[in-house]
C-alpha cells in the first residue's frame, strides 16, 4: 500500500458513473413528515437514473423515531416497485456507548426485507472502538447479509462520525459482502488514498464520494453517494452523462453544482438539509421548506442566492 499518488494520473475520462442520492426527508408546516412529497422525490430521483438512499443523514436518521424509519422503508419499497435502493442502518446511542451489533442486525434485516441494501451508518458504539474491533464489527454484520456499504462520515456533520486509518480501510476491502463505502471526510487526500488502495486490492469495490465540497472526485475514479444530489438529481444525471460522453459541458455544470454545494454545506454544515428544503421548494417540488425539528436552520436571506443558482443550473440543462 503506497500513499504516493499523482491525482492528475488518476483521472478516468468517459467513465459511466454510479450515482446514489441521499434523499431529503421533507416536512410540513406542522412539523410532520410530508409523505407525499417524499414519495414523489424518491420516484423523481430513481427516474433520473440515480439510486435513492433513504434514512441517511439527509433523511435525519439520528433524529427520527422507529415508526418514521419504518414508514420511509415501506414508502420506498412501494414507490420503486423493485428498483434498487439503499437505506441507513443505525443504532442510536450516546457518547461512551458499547458496540451494539444486535440493533444494527435488526435494522439491516428490516432494510433487506423491504428490498434495500444496508448502509452502515456510524454510531458512538461503532466508532468508539479500537481499529481491530471496528473491523470485527463490520465482519460480524457481514455474516448476516449478502451486500452492504460502509460509510465514513465527517465529525463536522455528526459527532460520532469517523474517518478510519488506511489499515482499517484495507481490512474493510477484504470483507466480500462490503461492496463499497461512502467516504465523507470532506477532504480529497484520504479519498485519493482510498481510490489508490481500491485499485491495488479490489478494483470492483466502489468508493462513493460523499464529499459535497469536491463533487469532481468522480473524475478520479470515485462514484458518489451525496446529499447534494437530492437538490437536483436531474442536474447530476446530466452532468454524469456529459462525463460519459466526454462532453465539455460537464465542467460548467459541475462548477455550478459545486457552487451550490459550497453554499449549502458552509458552516454550520448540518444546516445543509434546510438549504435542501429551501431549494426543493424553489424548484416547486415540495410545498414547505421547514426542516426536521431539532435540526439547524438557514436564514431566509439564503433563498435569493439559491434561486440564482437554480436559474443558472436550469439554463445549463435546458
Ligand atoms: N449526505 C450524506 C451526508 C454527507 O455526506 C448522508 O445523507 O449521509
Amino acid at each position: 500500500m503506497s500513499p504516493d499518488f499523482r491525482p492528475s494520473e488518476m483521472i478516468r475520462p468517459q467513465r459511466k458513473l454510479t450515482g446514489i442520492s441521499a434523499i431529503l426527508l421533507p416536512f410540513t408546516e406542522a412539523g410532520e413528515v410530508d409523505w407525499t412529497a417524499l414519495q414523489a422525490h424518491i420516484l423523481r430521483t430513481a427516474e433520473t437514473g440515480l439510486m435513492p438512499a433513504v434514512n441517511m443523514d439527509t433523511g435525519f436518521l439520528n433524529l427520527i423515531d422507529e415508526p418514521t424509519k419504518l414508514r420511509v422503508l415501506e414508502i420506498t419499497r412501494e414507490v420503486l416497485h423493485g428498483a434498487p435502493f439503499c437505506a441507513g442502518a443505525y443504532s442510536a446511542d450516546e457518547p461512551g456507548a458499547a458496540w451494539c451489533a444486535d440493533e444494527y442486525l435488526r435494522q439491516m434485516e428490516l432494510i433487506q426485507q423491504h428490498g434495500g441494501m444496508p448502509v452502515i451508518f456510524q454510531s458512538y458504539g461503532l466508532t468508539g472502538q479500537a481499529p481491530a474491533e471496528i473491523v470485527a464489527a463490520y465482519e460480524q454484520l457481514a455474516a448476516s447479509c449478502d451486500r452492504f456499504l460502509a460509510f465514513e462520515l465527517t465529525e463536522d456533520l455528526l459527532p460520532f462520525g469517523k474517518t478510519y486509518d488506511l489499515e482499517t480501510y484495507a481490512a474493510l476491502l477484504k470483507i466480500p459482502q462490503c461492496v463499497g463505502a461512502k467516504h465523507s471526510s470532506f477532504r480529497r487526500e484520504p479519498e485519493w488514498q482510498r481510490l489508490k488502495l481500491r485499485d491495488e486490492l479490489r478494483p470492483d469495490f466502489k468508493v462513493y464520494t460523499g464529499n459535497d465540497l469536491a463533487i469532481d472526485m468522480v473524475m478520479y475514479g470515485s462514484d458518489y453517494l451525496l446529499g447534494l444530489s437530492t437538490f437536483g438529481p436531474d442536474y447530476f444525471a446530466r452532468r454524469d452523462a456529459y462525463w460519459l460522453a466526454g462532453d465539455a459541458r460537464f465542467y460548467e455544470l459541475n462548477d455550478w453544482l459545486q457552487y451550490l454545494g459550497m453554499f449549502a454545506f458552509r458552516d454550520p454544515s448540518p444546516a445543509y438539509k434546510h438549504s435542501a428544503a429551501q431549494f426543493l421548494k424553489l424548484r416547486g417540488w415540495i410545498p414547505c421548506d421547514n426542516t426536521c425539528p431539532g435540526s439547524p436552520t438557514r436564514p431566509d436571506s439564503d433563498v435569493p442566492v439559491l434561486a440564482e443558482i437554480m436559474q443558472k443550473l436550469d439554463a445549463l440543462i435546458a
